[in-house]
C-alpha cells in the first residue's frame, strides 16, 4: 500500500489529522513530579513520551502520526539516539505511525545510506527531506524497498522561509518549481512539508495540485495550542480552511504541534499531569476541527 493511501486510512481509523511533534526539552519535561528523581536525560525522555503514550492507549485518544526530530534526540547524546529508536519502535507498536524529522538528502549512494538509517535502523515510516539536490537526491528514499514516506521540504514555517523559497523563478514562485518536480517525482510515497504559519501559500500550493488532479500529502507544521508559549502561532482551522479554499479533497494532511501538544500542562501549571494534559490538548485539537 501505498504511503498516502495508508495515511488516509489512518486518519479515517483514528478519527483526528493531527501529528504530535515529540520534540524533548528537558526544563519542559516534570517528570520528577510523577516518578521522583530520575537516573538521567536519557531516561527522562523516555519516561515522558512513554507517560504520553500508556495514556493515550488508557483513553483512546491517539494523533494519526506522531513526528520526532531526530536533533532533539541527537543533541542529548549517543544514547538519546536510542531513546529515539526505541520510542518509535514503542509508538509503532502502539499502531501509531512515525515520521522522522530529519530533514535528509545527499548525492544519490549517500542519500540512499540516509534512507537505510531512517527506514531500517530508526524504523520510521516516513522521513523529511530536502529536495534541493534534486531527484537523484530524493529517489533513493521513494525507491527505498521499506515503501516508506517522504515529505520534501517544499514551502517552510520559518520567517526565512522566503529567502529561496518566495523568489521568482520561471515567472512564479520557486516552491512552485519545486511542486512541478514533486508532481513528476511522486510514486505515491511523495508528500510535501509546508508550513501553517502562512495559509495564504498553504491555500495556492493546494491549489496547485489540486488543479494538476495530483494530490499529495502535507505535513503542516507551526500550529500552535492556545494557551501554551513556544509555538509558532499557526491556526489548526485557519489551515483546514486554506486547504477547502485551494480545493484539496483527499484527507491525508497531517497538522503537526510539537510544543503546543508537549508541553500542554502548562495551562494549568500541574506538572505531575503532563501526559494527560498532553492528551487532553490532542483531544480538544481534534474536536475543534471535526
Ligand atoms: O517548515 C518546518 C519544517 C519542520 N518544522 C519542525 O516541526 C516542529 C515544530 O515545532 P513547534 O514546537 O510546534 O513549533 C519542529 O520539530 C520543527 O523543526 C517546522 O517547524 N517547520
Amino acid at each position: 500500500m501505498k504511503f498516502s493511501d495508508c495515511l488516509e486510512a489512518r486518519i479515517q481509523e483514528c478519527g483526528n489529522p493531527i501529528c504530535l511533534g515529540m520534540d524533548p526539552k528537558l526544563s519542559l519535561m516534570p517528570v520528577e513530579r510523577k516518578h521522583g528523581e530520575v537516573q538521567s536525560e536519557e531516561e527522562k525522555i523516555k519516561f515522558f513520551y512513554m507517560d504520553i503514550l500508556e495514556e493515550c492507549s488508557k483513553r483512546n485518544v491517539k494523533p494519526a502520526v506522531v513526528k520526532p526530530n531526530s536533533a532533539y534526540y541527537e543533541r542529548i547524546s549517543i544514547q538519546g539516539m536510542q531513546i529515539l529508536h526505541d520510542l518509535i519502535a514503542a509508538y509503532k507498536g502502539e499502531g501509531i505511525p512515525v515520521v522522522l524529522d530529519a530533514k535528509r538528502g545527499d548525492i544519490g549512494k549517500t542519500s540512499a545510506a540516509y534512507a537505510d538509517a531512517a527506514f531500517n535502523v530508526y524504523g520510521a515510516d516516513a522521513v523529511t527531506v530536502s529536495p534541493w539536490m534534486g531527484k537523484d537526491s530524493v529517489g533513493p528514499f521513494l525507491e527505498h524497498p521499506a515503501n516508506g514516506g517522504v515529505y520534501a521540504l517544499l514551502r517552510t514555517s520559518n520567517k526565512g522561509a522566503a529567502d529561496f523559497q518566495d523568489l521568482p523563478v520561471e515567472g512564479s514562485t520557486a516552491f512552485f518549481s519545486v511542486a512541478k518536480k514533486l508532481i513528476e517525482w511522486d510514486n505515491g510515497n511523495l508528500g510535501a512539508v509546508v508550513g501553517a504559519t502562512h495559509p495564504e501559500e498553504l491555500e495556492r500550493i493546494t491549489a496547485f495540485f489540486a488543479a494538476a488532479n495530483h494530490e499529495i500529502p502535507f505535513l503542516i507544521p507551526g500550529v500552535s495550542i492556545p494557551g501554551v508559549p513556544g509555538g509558532q502561532g499557526g491556526d489548526a482551522k485557519t489551515v483546514l480552511q486554506a486547504i477547502a479554499n485551494g480545493g484539496g479533497k483527499r484527507k491525508f494532511h497531517v497538522l503537526n504541534s510539537s510544543s503546543g501538544l508537549n508541553f500542554a500542562w502548562q495551562r494549568t501549571g500541574k506538572e505531575a499531569e503532563y501526559a494527560s494534559a498532553c492528551v487532553d490538548a490532542i483531544e480538544s485539537l481534534a474536536e475543534a476541527i471535526r
